[in-house]
Parts: structure tokens; sequence; C-alpha cells
């Protein structure tokens, strides 16, 4: 064993993110007088929100669909909160249940042991600007909570010709706002959600956008008649099956948005729910992209063929002009690479220690 690793016996369970799921478990557990340690890549909570988020992004559904077990947001934020605003409930959420991450500690490797029973979890502290002390820990415990999300690292697909290429390259995880965009046109790949609305932005920034729709999207009005659309689906799941609550968002979408075919949006024949269900695809609620896409500031382009140094070249033959790329493809969870398989006990199937108050 590395000599500089510490060994730390975890009375409770390891949780390991602290982002609003990671939090959510850890304020459960600090109510309930349940020892715990949560431990956390970055240097402060929800990172993803507060490092790899862009200057005008609001949450998409009203806020009592995001808020946290035992502490509401103030009744004074609007009803979809801004970035800030959500920052600022979650920092107030750790405060108020005396949650206290291990900051700059990423998790390596956590598996079972079958010998002894416990999982052990090893760490490395990574230190703000990489200057960590590299130093080890190893966490021993009986229960493993996975909290770190299916956001947790950047997708970038490879595409063919994209070193030729010699305008500005970004995720959309490091896009903050069109502002540096100005006049410039921009290839924007993906539209799922992050697509749309950075797209949105740049036409709001006098840039000139084509976004990459190489598959069918469903885009759903973020409200229909003054009620948000996914408040309405769920009002509906109680008394309909989903697949007819499916029909009606699509009916609902066509009223309010219109074909998108024309414009070369194709919808999924699969409904809005069923895939989210099935494929975890979550649906485009619009926030004013449709529009632009409609008046084409927002230019709609097929799958990429290759890039070359200005230009991109498309499925269809076709070839643009462009400035910058903005790669709008997606995260995934990083759960594989350090979660190790193959033993029976990756999901608790003990229950916690028992409660000693409520
Ligand atoms: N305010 C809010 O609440 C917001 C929420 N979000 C959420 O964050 C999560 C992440 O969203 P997002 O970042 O949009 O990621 P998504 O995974 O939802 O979307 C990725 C998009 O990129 C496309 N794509 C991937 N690879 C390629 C490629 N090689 N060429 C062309 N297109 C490609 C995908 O299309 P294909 O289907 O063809 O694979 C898809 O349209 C989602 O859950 C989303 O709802 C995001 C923004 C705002
Ligand atoms: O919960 C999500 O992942 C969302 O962002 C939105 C959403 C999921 N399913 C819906 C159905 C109708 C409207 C919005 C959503």
């Amino acid at each position: 064993m590395d000599p500089l690793r510490r060994c730390v016996w975890v009375n409770g369970p390891v949780v390991v993110g602290a982002g609003p799921s990671g939090l959510a478990v850890a304020a459960g557990l600090k109510s309930r007088d349940v020892p715990f340690v949560i431990l956390e890549r970055a240097d402060c909570i929800a990172s993803l929100w507060q490092k790899r988020t862009y200057d005008r992004l609001k949450l998409h559904l009203p806020k009592q669909f995001c808020q946290l077990p035992g502490l509401p947001f103030p009744a004074d934020y609007p009803e979809y909160p801004s970035r800030g605003q959500f920052i600022r409930y979650l920092e107030d959420y750790a405060e108020n249940f005396g949650i206290e991450p291990r900051f700059n500690e990423r998790v390596e490797s956590a598996a079972y042991d079958e010998g002894c029973g416990f999982w052990r979890v090893t760490t490395t502290c990574a230190g703000s600007g990489g200057d960590g002390c590299g130093c080890e820990v190893e966490y021993i415990c009986q229960w493993l909570v996975v909290a770190t999300g299916e956001n947790a690292e950047a997708v970038v697909p490879e595409i063919q010709g994209l070193v030729d290429f010699d305008g500005e390259v970004m995720h959309a995880c490091d896009y903050k706002s069109g502002e540096n965009f100005r006049g410039k046109k921009v290839l924007v790949v993906g539209c799922g959600n992050s697509g749309m609305e950075v797209s949105l932005d740049l036409c709001n920034h006098d840039a000139e956008p084509a976004m990459v729709v190489r598959n069918s999207v469903h885009v759903l009005p973020r409200e229909i008649l003054g009620k948000s659309t996914f408040e309405l689906a769920m009002l509906m799941l109680k008394l309909l099956p989903l697949w007819f609550v499916d029909k009606i968002l699509v009916l609902l979408a066509w009223l309010t948005i219109g074909n998108l075919e024309k414009l070369g949006i194709k919808r999924p024949s699969m409904g809005p729910l069923e895939l989210k269900n099935t494929h975890g695809k979550t649906p485009v609620l619009d926030i004013g992209a449709m529009e632009k896409i409609k008046s084409r500031e927002i230019k709609i382009v097929p799958g990429i063929q290759k890039l070359s140094s200005r230009r991109a070249e498309f499925v269809n033959g076709e070839t643009l002009k462009i400035d910058a790329v903005i790669f709008a493809t997606g995260y995934k969870s990083n759960v594989p690479t350090w979660l190790q398989v193959g033993n029976k006990k990756q999901t608790a199937t003990n229950p916690l220690p028992p409660q000693s108050n409520d």
C-alpha cells in the first residue's frame, strides 16, 4: 500500500458528489443524525452549476419541481430561478443543514471488499489549479451513495478534419455568452436544450448560428396557456396512460409551435415521455429558439461530414463557411471509470443504521 495513503473509517455512508442530489442525501442523513462523509472533486458545491453553465441559464421547470427536501426556495424567487439564484439556494441549503463536503477530493475507485464486508473508497486530493498535494485517502464504510450525476464529463465527438479547423472550438460547458461571437458564423453541434439555448443566445448577440440537427428531437413549449408543460404532463399522468399523454403533448406542441419538419426538425416516432423513460432523452423546452429558427436567424443544418480550416461540409454535400464551433453534444457519467463492477453489492440491500430521532 502507498505509504502516503491515510485510512479513514466512516461510521455511516460515503456520499460521492456535492451537487443537488448529494446535498439532498446529506441533508436527509444530517436530519436523522446519521454520520457520513461527502466527497467532492471540485472546490465548491454544485460545481457544474457554478463553473460549467452559461450566463443566461434559468431552470426550465417551475421552482416547486426543483427544490430539495427540507428547505423550499425563497418565496420571492421567480417561478423559473436563474442560475445565480439556484446556486445561492444550494449554498444556503448546505449551510442550513451544516453540510461540509471534503472538497478537492476525487474518488479514484470504489470497490466492495467481500472479505471484510466494507466498501473501500480511494481518493486523491486534487487541490485547486492542479497543485494538489497528491495525497491519497482510503475511506472504509458500509454504505456508498453515488451522486455524481449524468453530466460529470463533457462529450466531444470525433469529427473528421477537426484538427484542421482554425477557428475557435469549445464545448457548451465553457460557453458563457454570445458576447465574444458578435458578427461570427458559429456552428453549434447538437440540438438538445443546450444547443437550442446557445444558438438563441448567439442570435441575441448578433452572431450567426447554424445548428446541427442530425436526428429527430421533441420540442415542447415551456408553457401552455400559462401553465408549465411539465406540470401539465405530470397532472395528466395521474389520470391518463402515458401513451395518451404523449399524444396530447405532441398535439399541443404542434398547435403552439407549428410544424417544424418544414424547417428541418423531425419529431421522433416515440412520444416525449416514453423517450425520456426508455432512453433518458429529455425533450427540448422551447424558450425562444423556435422563433429564431422560423425567422431563419438560426439556420438548421444536417450532420457534419467533415471540417476543414474555415468550412464545414454536411452529409447532404452542402458546405458552410464558419468561424467557430461550439459542441453542445452533451455529457456523460464518469461512474464506470471508478465504481468497480463485478460484485453483487453494487447496490445497497442492507439498511442504514437505526434512526436516532423522529
Ligand atoms: N435550463 C435547463 O433546465 C437546461 C437543462 N439542460 C439539461 O442538461 C442536460 C444536457 O443537455 P445538453 O447539453 O443539451 O445535452 P443532450 O445530451 O441533451 O443533447 C446533446 C445533443 O447533441 C447531439 N449530438 C451528439 N453528438 C453529435 C454529433 N456528433 N453530431 C451532431 N449532433 C450530435 C445529440 O443528438 P442525437 O440525438 O443525434 O444524439 C443531442 O441533440 C439535459 O438533461 C438537458 O435537458 C440543458 C440546458 C438547459
Ligand atoms: O425532467 C426533465 O428531465 C426535464 O428537464 C423536463 C421534462 C422531462 N419530461 C418532460 C415532459 C414534459 C415537459 C418537460 C419534461
